[in-house]
C-alpha cells in the first residue's frame, strides 16, 4: 500500500469550502433537498414545484457574475453549480442529458437565479454570460468509448463552439480537461510539462485526443484572439451524484459491495490510481477561474492506490462480506497516474483538504439513500 500523509489528515468536519459550509452542500445531495433521489422504488414517485429554495448569497450587482456550466446537470457540474449559486451567482446550464440528470440540479429548478437549457454544445449556443465553465463531455471510459465518433465532435465542436461564445461576449472560459491527456505515462507523477504519452488510434483516442485538442484550441483562441483561458486538467474523481451505472471504479466498488455483489476488479489491480473529492475539484475550479494564471493546472489528490488495495478498503468499509473477482484489463488502460500538485499550490494557493477516507463515505452515505433505485 502506498502511504501519503493525506490519509492521516484530519477530516473536514464543518470547514467551509470556497466560503460555503459543508452542511450546507450536504443538504443539496443528502438532507433535505435530495429526496426525489432517496425515491423508493416499488411506489409512485411525486413532484412537487418547489416554493422554497436553498438559501443564497445576496451579491452586489457588481459581483454577481453571468456564468454558463456546460454540463452542469453532470456530476461534477452540479455540484460546482451548487457552489456557484449558493455564492450568489446567475448560473445557465447547458447539458443534453446524455450523462447528466435533472434530478442533480432540481433542487434550483424555478429558481430565478438559474436556467436550465437543453442543449448539445456541438451546436452553437447563443446567450450573454461573464464567465464559461465548459464542462460538457462524458467522462467515464464506457461512456465515451459508446460512441467515440460523437465523444469527439463533443469534445472539438463543443470547444470551438464554447470558445466563439466566450470570443463574442468576452467572457473568461475554463475547459474542463483532464490527467487523460497523459495517457499511459512515462513520468510519474504527472506534472503540467510532460506532454504525455497517448495512443492516437486507441480505445481511448476519442477522450484523449479529444481533450487534447480542447486544450489546443484554447491555447490558439488565446493567443490569436485573445480570450482568456483556463485549463486545468482533472484527475479521478469521486463523490455524491456519480452516476451509479458510469462504470468507473468508484462507483462500480460502492454499488458492488451495497449490493453484496463481486468487486470487478481489473487485470490483476496492479495499476494505480490517485482519487481526489468532489468539493476539493470544485474549490479548484473556481479558484483557477478568478486567478490570473493562464497555462494548465492539474487537480487531483496525489493520495496514490493501487486498485486491488482499494477494492479491499471499499470492501471492508461497505461490506467485509462481499468478495473480490479478477476480470480482464481494457485496452491502453493506464498503469499509473498521480498529479503532481506543486503548480496549483503555488499559483492558486490549492491543495485537497479532504481525505479520500471522508469522501468515500459521504459517497457510500449517498448511494445508500439510492439503493432502491439500483
Ligand atoms: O469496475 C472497475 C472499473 C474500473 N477498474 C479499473 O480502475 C481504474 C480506474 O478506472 P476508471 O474507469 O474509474 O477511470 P480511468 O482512470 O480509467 O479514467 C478516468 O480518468 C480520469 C477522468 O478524466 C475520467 O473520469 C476517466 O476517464 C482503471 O485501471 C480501471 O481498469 C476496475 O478495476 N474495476
Amino acid at each position: 500500500m502506498s502511504e501519503s500523509n493525506n490519509r492521516n489528515k484530519p477530516t473536514v468536519t464543518h470547514v467551509a469550502t470556497g466560503n460555503i459550509e459543508l452542511a450546507r452542500l450536504r443538504e443539496l445531495y443528502l438532507g433535505k433537498y435530495a429526496e426525489a433521489v432517496q425515491g423508493k422504488v416499488g411506489g409512485q414517485s411525486g413532484h412537487v414545484t418547489r416554493t422554497e429554495f436553498p438559501a443564497v448569497a445576496l451579491l452586489p450587482l457588481k459581483d454577481r457574475k453571468r456564468v454558463l456550466v456546460t454540463g452542469g446537470a453532470g456530476f461534477v457540474g452540479s455540484h460546482l453549480v451548487d457552489r456557484l449559486m449558493l455564492l450568489g451567482h446567475s448560473v445557465i446550464v447547458a447539458d443534453n442529458f446524455f450523462t447528466g440528470f435533472k434530478r442533480n440540479v432540481q433542487h434550483w429548478i424555478g429558481h430565478p437565479n438559474f436556467d436550465l437549457i437543453r442543449h448539445d454544445v456541438v451546436d452553437p449556443l447563443m446567450v450573454e454570460v461573464d464567465q464559461i465553465f465548459h464542462l460538457a463531455c462524458p467522462a467515464s471510459p464506457p461512456h465515451y468509448q459508446h460512441n467515440p465518433v460523437k465523444t469527439i465532435k463533443t469534445s472539438m465542436m463543443g470547444t470551438i463552439n464554447m470558445l466563439g461564445l466566450a470570443k463574442r461576449t468576452k467572457a473568461r472560459i475554463l475547459l474542463a480537461s483532464t490527467s487523460e491527456i497523459y495517457g499511459d505515462p512515462e513520468e510519474h507523477p504527472q506534472k503540467e510539462t510532460y506532454w504525455g504519452h497517448v495512443n492516437p488510434i486507441g480505445i481511448r483516442a476519442c477522450y484523449d485526443e479529444g481533450k487534447r485538442i480542447a486544450e489546443t484550441l484554447a491555447y490558439g483562441y488565446a493567443n490569436q484572439d485573445g480570450v482568456q483561458v483556463r485549463v486545468c486538467r482533472i484527475f479521478n474523481t469521486f463523490g455524491p451524484r456519480m452516476n451509479p451505472e458510469d462504470g468507473r471504479v468508484v462507483s462500480n466498488f460502492i454499488v458492488q459491495a451495497l449490493k453484496g455483489e463481486q468487486l470487478t476488479v481489473y487485470g490483476g489491480g496492479k495499476q494505480t490510481r490517485s482519487f481526489q473529492y468532489v468539493h476539493d475539484l470544485v474549490d479548484g475550479m473556481i479558484a483557477l477561474m478568478n486567478s490570473e494564471y493562464n497555462q494548465p493546472v492539474n487537480l487531483g489528490n496525489p493520495d496514490e492506490y493501487t486498485i486491488a488495495e482499494f477494492a479491499e478498503s471499499i470492501r471492508d468499509l461497505v461490506n467485509p462480506a462481499a468478495t473480490i473477482a479478477d476480470f480482464p484489463m481494457p485496452s491502453d488502460d493506464p498503469k499509473k497516474r498521480k498529479p503532481d500538485i506543486t503548480r496549483a499550490k503555488e499559483v492558486i494557493g490549492w491543495e485537497p483538504r479532504f481525505s479520500v477516507k471522508q469522501g468515500i463515505e459521504e459517497t457510500v452515505e449517498y448511494f445508500k439513500g439510492m439503493i432502491n433505485l439500483l
